[in-house]
Parts: C-alpha cells; structure tokens; sequence
C-alpha cells in the first residue's frame, strides 16, 4: 500500500498556494506542479529512503508514483523549490556530496518514462556542483592502438583523467580485470539492465555485447576527471545523439596490412577472431572517415608522434602540470536555514538556533545552467558563498 496519506485529500481540494517557504527544513514538503502536489516526506529511519506522493484533484485521491533513479536517504528535513519541470531538494546537514536532489515531475526522460510503463513517474537524480571537462571518445578497428594511447595518457595524467569502465559479454582475457578494463557480465544480465535504462549506449560488436552504463561515465564525472570512453563506431553514434557532450576522435591504422601485423603480434585472440575483425575493420575505417561523426581523425603510424597529436588536441601542452588537481565541489548547507527563490538563484541562510555554532554564510545556489540529468546525474550547479559580515 505504501505509506498513508500525511495531508488528507480534502485539504488538497482547498488547494494550496505555492509557498515560498514550501514548509522549509520539514520532515515532509508539498509542491504545487500544475494542478498536482507533490509531497515529499523524510523517513523516521533515516536509512530509509525520501519517498513521494502525489494528489491528483481530477482523481479526488493520492497516486503513488514508479519512483525512478538512486533515491536520497532520508535526513533531518528538506526545502523543497520548484523549478519548471522538476523540484530542487535542499537536505539539511548532509554530507558535501547529498546536499542536493533533484524530483523530475516532466522532464522529457520522466514523459518517456510514463509512455513506457503507462503509470505516473518520477525519477531521482543527484544534484552535482559544478561541470566536469567534456568526455573524450576515442574509437578506431580492433589493434589500432586505442587502449595503448589510452594506457599512455592514463599514466602521464592520473588525476586528470578517468576510464569508462564499460560492460562486455565477451570473455576476459589473460590480464585484463573485471571492474578494471570492462565488467564482465551474462547476455542475460546485461540485457535487462539496458531494458532498465541504465546505460548510455550499447552495441553489437564481432559478436559480443558492449555497452557504457550511465553509471560508469558519471563516476569518473564525480571524480571530478574527465572521462575517456574506448568505444566502438555504433556506440560513438548514439553518444553523439545524447545529451552527452564529449569530443569525437577516430584512430586510423597507417595500412591494413600494419592493422593486420598488430592484432596477430598482440596475440590476445584466435584466428577466427581475427579474421572476423580485419573484416569489421574496413566498415568500421569508412563510417569513421565519413565527415560528420567525428572531430578529430588521429593516424597511429608512430606511436610517440600519435600520442603527442592526441595530448596537442586535448590540450595538454607542456605547461599542464601532471599534478592538476580536480576542481573541489564542496558545500556546506547549514543545518537549519530558509530558502529563497530569486528566478534561477536560490538563496539559502542559516537559522542560528541560539545552541548550534551555526555558519553565517548565505550561500547562493545558481540553476541557471543545469545539465544532465536522471537516471544520471543533475551537474551544472554554481555556487556562491557571501559572507553575511561583508554583506551587512
Ligand atoms: N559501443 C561500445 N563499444 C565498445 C564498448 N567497449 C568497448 N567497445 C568496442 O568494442 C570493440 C572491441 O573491444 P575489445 O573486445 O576490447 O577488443 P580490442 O578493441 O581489440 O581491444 C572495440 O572497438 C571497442 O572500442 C562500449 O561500451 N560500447
Ligand atoms: N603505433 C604503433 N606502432 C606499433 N604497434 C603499436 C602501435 N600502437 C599500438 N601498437 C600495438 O598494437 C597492438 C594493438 O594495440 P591496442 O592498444 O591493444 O589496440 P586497440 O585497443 O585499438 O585494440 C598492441 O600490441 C600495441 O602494443
């Protein structure tokens, strides 16, 4: 049954303005979205889950919405704020990195959600401050030297750049680690979790399946480091088509015959693999070179002289020190505080309870830019810190 109504329905029909305050700090919320309210209420136990539900006046009752997305754990209280097509979540005394949550209510993932499942939807994502630096793309044919560059610019940048860690049905081999190079998974498992929308791309590859969860890409996101995706021509397609915006690079071999010489020299598959992969190659070499997909097209005949082109498109001349660090994301929400709506800023000011040592800072959050979204991450959340002395 779920939990019981906390307003009752006929509280609902009086209807209810849209407060500023939205009942800020409480255990439980109430958003007016066109002529339904959201409710939103903290667990008791606050390792359960924030859950939601909805008054629909045409229905005359409560509808307990498909809750999609990673659901926040409960708190000591929210502030709930309406913007447009989903409600802003402000948790108190959270940790830096559960401050904020975003409930889609009708985003265009939500509408597709509720065509789907024929059911009234809400999805979950993590507020995220800031942006991470564009992704990177590399594909090319099998043996070309994509995870060798890969390897090269992991090494030289560790902290500044992440591995998406994709899922494969084909079998690992002799070093490679599940978790590390792919998750090596069953046709069967991964199949329903692409049905569950939990991946960004996938594709058929000689044979096996491959895919890029949305999970993968936005923890090395959450890193902070920008996130490199070794995928196939179909995958880099469909990224191109999603809200993702990375850069697009193909690796060409110098000749077949040299694609040809590295696969069978790296050893790592069986004739039959290899035959079938020269094959693919040539498909693979002339979608790639067709204009349009693609930004940048890198030739691997010396690998030194490549991977030089490779750092000069990123960016990363001599000046750009191995040590960078990813930019810090930190907030720190008071525990008790009002919430205030300025068109796409949200101002947010401590309570000072007379016992806590409370901060003095009004923080100001800017929606200005939001990206992303659910089943990910909500990324683009600026944030600026005034102190209240300077203020006065
Ligand atoms: N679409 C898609 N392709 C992938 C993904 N992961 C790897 N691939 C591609 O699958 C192909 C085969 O990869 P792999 O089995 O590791 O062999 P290798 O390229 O010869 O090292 C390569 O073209 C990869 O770029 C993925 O998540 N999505
Ligand atoms: N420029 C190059 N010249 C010669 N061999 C190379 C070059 N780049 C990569 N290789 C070798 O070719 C093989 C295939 O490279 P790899 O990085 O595994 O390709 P991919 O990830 O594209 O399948 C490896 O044995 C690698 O050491």
């Amino acid at each position: 049954m779920g939990e019981p109504p906390v307003f009752f329905a006929d509280d609902m029909l009086g209807g209810h303005p849209n407060a500023v305050d939205y009942e800020n700090g409480s255990r439980r919320t109430k958003t007016i979205v066109g002529d339904k309210t959201y409710v939103i209420r903290e667990a008791e136990d606050e390792s359960l889950c924030i859950g939601v539900q909805i008054f629909d006046p045409s229905l005359r009752e409560w509808v307990y919405p498909t809750v999609l997305g990673t659901k926040p754990v409960s708190s000591k209280g929210h502030s709930a704020v309406l913007l447009k097509d989903r409600i802003l979540i402000i948790k108190s005394g959270s940790e830096p990195d559960d401050h904020t949550w975003f409930l889609e209510v009708d985003t265009q993932y939500v509408r597709q959600q509720k065509e789907i499942l024929k059911t009234e939807v809400v999805a979950w994502s993590r507020g995220v401050i800031g942006n991470p630096p564009n992704p990177v793309v590399i594909t090319g044919p099998s043996g070309v030297g994509k995870g060798t560059l890969i390897s090269m610019l992991m090494k030289e940048f560790p902290s500044m750049f992440g591995f998406s860690v994709s899922h494969t049905t084909r079998a690992p081999r002799g070093m490679e680690k599940d978790g590390v190079h792919y998750h090596f998974t069953e046709k069967s498992a991964m199949e329903k979790e692409i049905k569950d929308g939990k991946f960004l791309e996938f594709a058929s590859v000689h044979g096996n399946l491959y895919g890029t969860s949305v999970e993968a890409v936005e923890l090395v996101a959450d890193s902070g480091k920008r996130c490199i995706l070794d995928i196939d021509v179909q995958g880099a397609k469909s990224v191109r088509a999603s809200s993702l915006e990375a850069i697009f690079i193909f690796v060409c071999p110098p000749s077949m015959e040299e694609l040809q010489k590295r696969l069978r020299d790296r050893g790592t598959e069986t004739e039959e693999q290899i035959v079938k992969r020269l094959r693919n190659a040539e498909a693979e070499i002339e979608k790639g070179r067709s204009p349009g997909l693609f930004d940048f097209i890198l030739y691997n005949d010396n690998l030194e002289e490549c991977y030089e082109r490779l750092k000069k498109l990123l960016g990363l001349d001599a000046a750009v020190s191995a040590q960078t660090k990813p930019a810090t994301r930190e907030i720190n929400l008071p525990a008790n505080h009002v919430v205030t709506k300025y068109d796409c800023r949200i101002m947010i000011k401590s309570i000072c309870t007379g016992q806590e040592k409370e901060s003095k800072n009004l923080i100001t959050l800017d929606v200005s830019s939001l990206k992303g979204g659910a089943p990910g991450r909500t990324r683009g959340l600026s944030l600026h810190v005034n102190e209240m002395d300077q203020l006065g």
